[in-house]
This record gives C-alpha cells, sequence and structure tokens, in this order.
C-alpha cells in the first residue's frame, strides 16, 4: 500500500515507518523536523512539509497514490499545553483540519491516528475500557479528543475510515538499536532515568510518594514502541471506508515510578541516584489499559516486556548518549 507517514521523523512514527517498511509498504514520511530528526527517516523517503501546507499535501497524495495515511504530527508536552494552549490548538487541531481536508480532496479514506490516553482524563475505573468516559484534563488531551470527534462526524459524512489508537506510554527502542527516543526537551521517564545511568543527569526526581498507590508513586502503562508500530499495521490491515477502530494500546500491565527505576537499576547495573520530590501537577495516580478490544478487533496484544522494553532503550541510549545528534 502508498501510505503517507506525518510526523514519520518523531520517535514513535519513525518506528512505524520501519515497522511498515519491513512489511513491504510504501512509505513517505512528512515531518517539518521541528522536533523530528532527519536521521530517523529514510533520507529517500523524506519530504519536509507541515501539516498546515495543504496543497503540497495534496500534490503528494496525487503523485504517489497514496491509499492511507498515518498521522503521528503533534506537539505533546502537556505541561506547555496548559501554558500555551494556542500553540496546540493551532498545530493538532488547525493542522490535523488540513491534512483531513487534503486527504478529502483527494479521496483518501483511511487514517491512523495517535490519540492518547490522556483524553480519558482521571480515570474512574483502571484498567481503562474504550467506553471510559473522555474528560481530558489539560489541552493537550482535548486536541487530540478534537480530532477523534471531528473524525467520526467525517466517517460519518464523508466515509472516512479512521483509527483511532489511544497510546498508553510508548516507551523503548528498535531492536536494531538504529533508532530510539530522543525528544528535546525530554520530559519522558524512562530516558531521563536512563540519563542518570549514563552520568549526564544527577539524579531522577520521583513525583509524587503519596499516591494511593502501593508504594506511593504513580502508576503507568509501558508499552514498547515497536508493540505500537504492530498495532498500526494490524489496524490498518483492518480499516475501509466507513469503519472506524478506537483502541486503547498498552499492555494491561501497570508499573510504579519506583519499580520503573529498580528495573532501569537491575538493566543497567548502576545504582540509580533519586529524590523523593513533590507532585507533578495533572498526573493521574493510575493510567493502566485494558487492551482487550485491540485484541478483538485486530488481533493485536503487547508482545514484549518490561525488561526488553527497558534493555532495548538502554541499548540506544548508551550507544547513542546525545540521541540523533543534530
Ligand atoms: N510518546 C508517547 O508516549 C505518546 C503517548 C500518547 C500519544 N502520543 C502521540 O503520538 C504521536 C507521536 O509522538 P512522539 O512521542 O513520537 O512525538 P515526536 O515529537 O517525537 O514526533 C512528532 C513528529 O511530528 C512532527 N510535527 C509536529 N508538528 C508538525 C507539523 N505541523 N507538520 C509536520 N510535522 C510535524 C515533529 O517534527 C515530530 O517529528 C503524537 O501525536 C503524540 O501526541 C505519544
Ligand atoms: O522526572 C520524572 C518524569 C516523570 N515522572 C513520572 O513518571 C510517570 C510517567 O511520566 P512521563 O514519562 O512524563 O509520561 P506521562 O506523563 O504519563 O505522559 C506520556 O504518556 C501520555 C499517555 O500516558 C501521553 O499522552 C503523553 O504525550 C506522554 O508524555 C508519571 O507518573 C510522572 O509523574 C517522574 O516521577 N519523574
Amino acid at each position: 500500500m502508498n501510505i503517507l507517514v506525518t510526523g514519520g521523523a518523531g520517535y514513535v512514527g519513525s518506528h512505524a515507518v520501519k515497522c511498515l517498511t519491513a512489511n513491504g509498504h510504501n512509505v513517505w514520511v512528512y515531518d517539518n523536523l521541528v522536533y523530528g530528526h532527519k536521521a530517523a527517516a529514510p533520507a529517500d523517503r523524506l519530504v519536509v512539509g507541515d501539516l498546515h501546507e495543504s496543497e503540497k499535501l495534496v500534490k503528494l497524495f496525487k503523485e504517489h497514490d497514496i491509499e492511507a495515511v498515518m498521522h503521528f504530527a503533534a506537539y505533546a508536552f502537556v505541561g506547555e499545553s496548559v501554558t500555551d494552549p494556542a500553540k496546540y490548538y493551532q498545530n493538532n487541531v488547525v493542522g490535523t483540519l488540513s491534512l483531513l481536508d487534503a486527504m478529502r480532496e483527494c479521496g483518501v479514506k483511511k487514517i491512523v491516528f495517535s490519540s492518547t490516553c490522556a483524553t480519558y482524563g482521571v480515570p474512574q475505573q483502571v484498567p481503562i475500557p474504550e467506553d471510559h468516559p473522555q474528560s481530558p484534563i489539560n489541552p493537550y488531551g482535548y486536541t487530540k479528543l478534537v480530532i477523534e470527534r471531528a473524525m467520526e462526524d467525517y466517517r460519518h459524512a464523508y466515509d472516512l475510515g479512521y483509527a483511532a489508537l489511544r497510546y498508553f506510554n510508548a516507551s523503548g527502542a528498535s531492536a536494531d538499536g538504529s533508532i530510539g527516543e530522543d525528544h528535546t526537551p525530554e520530559t519522558h521517564l524512562i530516558p531521563l532515568v536512563l540519563d542518570v545511568a549514563l552520568g549526564k543527569r544527577e539524579s531522577i526526581t520521583v513525583f509524587g510518594t503519596d499516591y494511593p498507590t502501593p508504594d506511593g508513586s504513580c502508576i503507568r502503562d509501558y508499552i514498547h514502541v515497536d508493540d505500537l508500530a504492530d498495532a498500526h499495521l494490524a489496524a490498518l490491515k483492518q480499516l475501509e471506508p466507513g469503519k472506524s477502530l478506537k483502541l486503547n494500546l498498552g499492555t494491561g500491565r501497570g508499573m510504579s515510578v519506583k519499580e520503573v527505576i529498580g528495573i532501569c537499576e537491575d538493566v543497567t547495573g548502576k545504582r540509580i541516584a533519586t529524590v523523593l520530590g513533590e507532585r507533578r501537577e495533572g498526573d493521574p495516580p493510575e493510567l493502566v489499559a485494558n487492551p482487550q478490544t485491540a485484541e478483538d478487533a485486530i488481533g493485536w496484544k503487547a508482545k514484549r516486556s518490561m525488561r526488553e522494553t527497558i534493555e532495548s532503550a538502554w541499548a540506544w541510549h548508551s550507544s547513542h548518549p546525545d540521541g540523533f545528534a543534530d
């Protein structure tokens, strides 16, 4: 299939590109490189462009006879979305509407969209099923929810086929060590802990130790980025015009911040200096997926263990201490 991958030079997108290519798809990466890395995308497949450039997208769709879009491009810093929501609504909502317009103009009727468990807000029930109320607690989550809603309306009116894939915490790196996680600034737990192991940071701060969890630190569902890539492939296979899929992508297994630090110590063989700190604003105590719907609908479930996830992250970070260094 001819597929356009927006945000394909970013963390999750680049792993999906690798997986799609390995499975025989003809892939084009579309990324403005604001946060992406040139080296993360195949050189002969990268088109540098922005979501807002609808005409450029139309040209690409026609030129390469694009049949489906995988849409990763977005801004994803939760804290920044609170202080500068305009930036998030403009990019994640207006940018995506421009992409959807270009698709409509060219008759491209399949899209796999990077949504997030942040659309659920503070869960009333854990593990979280897909029909849990969606009530985000930050603008980032709202931008993703708005697009889920727009896609549903476009499905109804224009026969769009879409998959809204609600990721939990994307983690780890490609098994061959060629690509991995490199966000600037880095805010995610695992890369920050591994930076301490590498001596790039003095310590990791545990954000909150008085949560109603067994060890008092927050619980998350860390899903290997290659498992996410596999899910994208599986969702694409099931997509048809007019069909919708709304799926949680997680392992169903919760891990506390302290447990993550413990596994990182084990994998790296280094002691991680840890500071017990205050809660970070906007962090729900526990976010864990119920991944059963994904298994039933697309025959997918997470295969990689938490240890494998952290081992792959360590292999990447220790061999690329400066990330892509671009
Ligand atoms: N990393 C996670 O744990 C996580 C969890 C849930 C959802 N998500 C979602 O998954 C997607 C990918 O996340 P990531 O961690 O790989 O982020 P990332 O920043 O590494 O990748 C996003 C890519 O999109 C590009 N981009 C942004 N705006 C663009 C625009 N207007 N035009 C063209 N390109 C643009 C960036 O340059 C970057 O390469 C995002 O939509 C994010 O919201 C990520
Ligand atoms: O220095 C740190 C960094 C993080 N944490 C904690 O570690 C957990 C994971 O945090 P982080 O890696 O920042 O991920 P989340 O805040 O859970 O958010 C990520 O995962 C969401 C889905 O769960 C996505 O929507 C977001 O885009 C993505 O940033 C949370 O409990 C944090 O409080 C710390 O204790 N110390």
